[in-house]
């Protein structure tokens, strides 16, 4: 058999690890797989997790996360960047740094509290998240709880998400994704640069079994970019691509059990 030399399109993701595999590095790297792109991984932490709760959480020194950063780009290169807990300030703007440099498309998901409540982000760190990695945003991904970590407004319903996202896109990102799934009714999210506004709409799902949505949503759009699509064509199929996959979600540990990243190879039931 011929050696291979259509490479497919880089994504990487800048994360921490899930040990139970629902979130972080772990639902990264197999969105990407489910959407047919090399998924590489810069570690920022490790967290001791799973359906219940986070038991654990450590960072990695900055020094650990810029060489794995270099070694990455500088040898094999990214047509796409997401980002998701980056723990400490210090982190933030080191990765706020790297990512000033390229020209790759950057999706930042800025991860702040788990489902289950656990800190995933120094309180002190808010305020790098806004002043430079917002700023290097292509596509800024907050959920409810960290729009209002980041702006103070509370949104209860769909016209709060436009003021939130007037708020967000004030930071610099190019696009703001708003994402309703903490409210009541249709799933919903808002996507706009400020001049074109996309809304998505999708059932909402009475699974619990929704550990790693906002991961899993961060990523597939991270993918779509890196495939070339434009920003509201990649939201618009990572939208179709979460929504399948809270859809089939498992009961898996005690608590809240992942998505299902390997929906679309699965059989129909
Ligand atoms: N129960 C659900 N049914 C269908 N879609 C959902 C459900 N919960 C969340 N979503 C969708 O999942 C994506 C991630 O949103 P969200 O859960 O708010 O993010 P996060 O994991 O960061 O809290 C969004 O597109 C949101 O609308
Ligand atoms: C290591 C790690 N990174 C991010 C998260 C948050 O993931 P998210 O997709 O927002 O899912 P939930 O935790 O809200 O289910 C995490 N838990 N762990």
């Amino acid at each position: 058999m011929p050696i291979r030399t259509a490479v497919p399109p880089r994504v990487l993701t800048v994360a921490g690890s899930d040990s139970g595999g629902g979130a972080g590095i772990q639902a990264d790297l197999k969105t990407m797989l489910a959407h047919g792109v090399h998924g590489m991984s810069v570690l920022t932490a490790v967290t001791a997790q799973n359906s219940l709760g986070v038991q654990g959480a450590w960072e990695l020194p900055v020094e650990a996360v810029r060489a794995q950063y270099r070694s990455v780009v500088d040898d094999i290169g990214v047509q796409a960047v997401k980002t998701g807990m980056l723990a400490s300030a210090a982190l933030v703007e080191t990765v706020a740094e790297l990512l000033a440099a390229t020209d790759a498309p950057v999706v930042v998901d800025p991860v702040g509290v788990s489902k289950h409540g656990d800190a995933l982000l120094a309180a002190e760190a808010l305020d790098s998240v806004r002043t430079k990695l917002l700023p290097v945003a292509t596509v800024a991904t907050p959920n409810l709880d960290e729009v209002a970590q980041l702006t103070g407004v509370t949104v209860t319903d769909e016209s709060g998400m436009r003021r939130a996202a007037e708020e967000i896109l004030a930071f610099g990102p190019r696009w703001a994704l708003i994402k309703g799934g903490h409210l009541t009714g249709d799933a919903v999210d808002l996507l706009t640069d400020g001049s074109a506004e996309h809304w998505l709409r999708a059932p909402r799902y009475d699974n619990r079994h929704t550990h790693g949505t906002g991961c899993t949503l961060a990523s597939a759009v991270a993918s779509g970019l890196a495939l070339g699509q434009d920003v509201p064509t990649a939201v618009e199929n990572a939208k179709a691509y979460v929504t399948g996959a809270i859809r089939a979600g498992f009961p898996l540990g005690g608590g809240i059990g992942p998505v299902d990243h390997g929906w679309r190879t699965r059989p129909a039931e």
